[in-house]
């Protein structure tokens, strides 16, 4: 397998719905299913916070979710644990800047997807220097998903990366809903990533819907 085209990963990341057990109002195979009849391209399994699953429990989660991302064509992504991304043979691995050093995991993936975040140039610049596939860049707006999540900065961050040559897959994350997904792709983000906007919608289905409708109108 070789690494996923710069083109491709961009069609991918245009609605990048992260969830764990803790983030979702409906039973998350259902919220799942949901979110991919509505139109997501990418899914993160994110398993973290209070009440995160963990063990057994977790990789038995993992296996359910992979499951119906890959009935539906949709890149399985895990968050942070690159052993289970091994184990379960997922398409990628998300990791940040307090996680294992972006160079080893590539090293320890191949050609998986490798997504990592980045908060200014330098972080973006060492992420494309590390074989990255895609940055992640927020938190653009507050957010009540991540606990030890930094200050919003805006989706001007990603027009600063942007205008000093920064050339990769972005997408951007932070508190990003159907209301403000315009001017995040707008600022030059390739998509959108969510937590919230999905998994704590009462309908993730017309979640989705809403939210895709903003992103490829503003293409
Ligand atoms: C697409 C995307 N972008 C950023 C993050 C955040 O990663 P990280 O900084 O490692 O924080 P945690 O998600 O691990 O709490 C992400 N997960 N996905
Ligand atoms: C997982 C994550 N990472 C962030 C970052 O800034 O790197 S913000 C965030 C939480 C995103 O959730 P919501 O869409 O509910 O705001
Ligand atoms: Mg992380």
């Amino acid at each position: 397998m070789a690494r996923i085209a710069s083109e491709e990963m961009k069609q991918r990341l245009k609605v990048y719905f992260i969830m764990g057990s803790v983030n979702c109002k409906k039973p998350p195979l259902e919220a799942l299913t949901e979110a991919i009849d509505g139109g997501i391209t990418l899914f993160q399994f994110r398993e973290k916070g209070s009440g995160a699953l963990v063990g057994e429990q977790k990789y038995e989660l993992a296996k359910q979710l992979q499951a119906i991302c890959q009935k539906r064509g949709i890149p399985f992504i895990v968050n942070d644990d690159v052993e289970l991304a091994l184990a379960i043979d997922a398409d990628g691995v998300h990791i940040g800047q307090d996680d294992e050093d972006a160079r080893i995991v590539r090293e320890k993936i191949g050609d998986k997807i490798l997504g990592v975040s980045a908060h200014n140039l330098e972080e973006a610049q060492a992420a494309v220097a590390a074989g990255a596939d895609y940055i992640g860049v927020g938190p653009i707006y507050p957010t009540k998903s991540k606990a030890d999540a930094k200050q919003a900065q805006g989706p001007g961050i990603i027009r600063l990366l942007r205008d000093h040559g920064i050339a990769i897959p972005i997408v951007g994350i932070g508190g990003i809903t159907a209301e403000n997904a315009g001017e995040v792709m707008s600022a030059g983000a390739d998509g959108v990533s969510v937590i919230s906007a999905i998994a704590s919608a009462s309908s993730p289905l017309l979640a989705t819907k809403q939210l895709a409708q903003a992103v490829f109108n503003n293409e």
